[in-house]
């Protein structure tokens, strides 16, 4: 790949080799009218720690999006992509079939009403609208006065007939594109669940996406994240064991990816502790440059890996690193060296203020040159002292959802490293 092509040169529908080749192509979405929906007394389930004001967090999303767009990336909206899925009357309706099935919509005039709602609408508007949640009081007078009985019995004084889905806008997580496929995500909770139904129909459906081979399927039994998945060489992942996705799970991925891919031969399995600040690998641990990595201080001590390779037999092999996290970097990427960049300056209480707002979670857009959140001014600073190029992003509302630059983007095409 010329770096000089134009982004509709580009031949495959994905391309990800790694974490910090050029940017070239990335799926965002930007917050809608789901934030709207949050409400104190839910937020804790639909896994917020605060309500973000919308007009702001919208513009600081619109920052992220031009700093992509000036990077050299062409930014591709979820929204856009699942509308373009659907392609015929017969695939909208089977997505608000299964919709209404995962949203737990089960009585029949219920369901009736809501696909009357959803189907009236044209395919850009009912997917915003899909993803906002559906509020009683939307419904017509007189659809909820049919409804009375069935709204009162199942939802009581609950305000939703269907609930928002305020984490879409991390599009890290539900599916992760990997070398030229993909793997969709059965996830740890049932919010982000639903999330994945959309991923399933742009793999089905979507004319430039339907045929990408797949790694992972939100069929599974176990859950994985994709902000547990850092791509660190062609032929490296690194998978975290977190709070949101399981060894098993790992295991599978392993199994597939590890036979199938044309390049990937390791996957090195990170144990991090399950808390909800280090939810993911990526909240605690990303690449900014071929021998640098962002880190929280805090998982030094408690991190353990291992390594997942298949033998001569094609048999899976897993065995445990001892020794220093840099160490165990720099022989698995053939590295010389490896700096580990420390969250907050490895100060205790910067780090742990710092990480609580994603400063270790960079997103490159070119080899030691990442995007980051304004307000992580310490951990940033070391970064340009180490010679990172920073971009930064304000962050005072997009940052309440609990996830930064790289929870925010899905990159589906990147420039291999040279
Ligand atoms: N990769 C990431 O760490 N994504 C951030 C997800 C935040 C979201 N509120 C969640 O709890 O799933």
């Amino acid at each position: 790949m010329s770096k000089n092509k134009g982004v509709n040169d580009l031949e495959t529908a994905i391309h990800n080799t790694s974490e910090i080749g050029r940017l070239r192509r990335v799926l965002l979405h930007r917050p809608g009218q789901e934030l709207e929906n949050l409400m104190p007394e839910y937020m804790e389930r639909l896994l917020f720690d605060d309500i973000p004001y919308l007009q702001e967090a919208q513009r600081e999303h619109d920052a992220f999006a031009d700093c992509l767009r000036q990077s050299g990336a062409e930014v591709v909206y979820l929204v856009d992509l699942v509308a373009a899925s659907l392609t015929d009357d017969a695939v909208k309706q089977e997505l608000v079939r299964q919709f209404l099935d995962e949203a737990e919509v089960q009585e029949q005039r219920a369901r009736e009403m809501l696909s009357e709602l959803f189907l009236s609408l044209p395919n850009r508007e009912m997917v915003s609208q899909m993803m906002a949640g559906v509020r009683k009081s939307q419904l017509r007078e007189t659809d909820q006065a049919r409804l009375k009985d069935y709204l009162a019995a199942t939802a009581g004084d609950y305000p939703f007939v269907i609930d928002p889905m305020p984490n879409l806008y991390f599009t890290r997580d539900p599916f992760a594109t990997i070398g030229r496929g993909v793997s969709i995500h059965k996830m740890h909770t049932k919010t982000r669940n639903r999330e994945t139904l959309f991923a399933k129909f742009i793999f089905k459906y979507h004319p430039e996406y339907k045929s990408v081979p797949r790694w992972y399927d939100r069929g599974e039994t176990t859950s994985l994240e994709g902000g547990d998945i850092l791509i660190l060489s062609p032929e490296v992942l690194a998978v975290g064991i977190s709070q949101r996705t399981q060894e098993d799970s790992i295991d599978q991925l392993a199994d597939t990816i590890l036979t199938e891919s044309p390049t990937f031969r390791k996957i090195l399995a990170f144990d991090i502790p399950k808390t909800r600040s280090f939810m993911h690998l990526d909240t605690v641990f990303t690449m900014v440059d071929r021998d640098k990595f962002t880190v929280h201080p805090n998982i030094l001590n408690d991190i353990t890996v291992y390594v997942m390779e298949l033998d001569e037999n094609r048999k899976m092999k897993i065995r445990q690193e001892e020794g220093r996290l840099e160490d165990i970097l720099k022989e698995h990427l053939g590295l010389d060296q490896v700096t580990l960049l420390r969250c907050g300056e490895g100060d205790e209480i910067d780090a742990a203020r710092e990480q609580w707002n994603d400063g270790s979670n960079t997103l490159a857009v070119a080899p030691g040159e990442v995007v980051v959140y304004a307000r992580n001014y310490v951990t940033n600073r070391l970064l340009e002292e180490h010679g990172i190029k920073i971009h930064t992003i304000p962050s005072a509302e997009l940052s309440r959802g609990r996830g930064g630059p790289r929870c925010m983007s899905m990159p589906l095409w990147r420039e291999d490293l040279q």
